[in-house]
């Protein structure tokens, strides 16, 4: 089993239906357990300003998937949200990035791991150290515009919330 962290990020439509069913649709795949989530923070937008704020949050997971076969799925689930790649940076339904798998390194045409941008950005470093302790963030990270929006229990209290 692999060990793996995933960056989910949504600003457009319903962000929390969104996220919700990004990852119910992450843990109905048999090749994907013991799913883990961090508190959704929202986050002002970095890189592309001109757009509404971002719901974020990190989760880890398990999976006998390799790296090119787990961000297939994570672009399946983009795609079946509708995800439109109109600017770069831009606003999305719903977007997963591969932060981390395992002591994995990779750089490849479609596949860089670790994710090579995870270590400038708050809206991924602030929920990923809530799963990872141990992790120290720069001392220079823009922290003031990422605030916790909603802390949950587990995935199944998530995967619950009506509202
Ligand atoms: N670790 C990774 N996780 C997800 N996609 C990656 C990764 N490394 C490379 N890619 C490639 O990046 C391409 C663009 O991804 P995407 O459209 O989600 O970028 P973005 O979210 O707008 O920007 P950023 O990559 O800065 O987060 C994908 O088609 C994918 O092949
Ligand atoms: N706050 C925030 N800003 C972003 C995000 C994101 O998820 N949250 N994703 C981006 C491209 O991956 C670019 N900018």
């Amino acid at each position: 089993m692999n060990e793996v962290y995933l960056s989910l990020g949504s600003n457009l439509g319903d962000r929390k239906a969104q996220l919700q069913e990004a990852v119910r649709l992450l843990q109905t795949n048999p090749s994907i357990s013991n799913i883990k989530m961090s508190s959704i923070y929202e986050t002002a937008p970095v890189g592309y300003l001109d757009q509404h704020a971002f719901l974020n949050l990190v989760i880890r997971l398990e999976t006998s998937l390799s790296p090119l076969e787990l961000l297939d799925i994570c672009q399946e689930i983009e795609q079946a949200l509708h995800r439109e790649r109109l600017v770069r940076w831009g606003p999305r339904t719903v977007d997963l990035d591969v932060l981390l798998y395992g002591q994995e390194q990779l750089a490849t045409e479609r596949l860089t791991i670790p994710h090579p941008r995870m270590y400038e950005r708050a809206f991924v470093l602030v929920p990923l150290q809530e799963l990872m302790p141990s992790l120290i963030l720069p001392e220079d990270l823009e922290m003031q515009e990422v605030h916790v929006w909603k802390t949950y229990i587990n995935v199944n209290t998530f995967l619950r919330d009506a509202n």
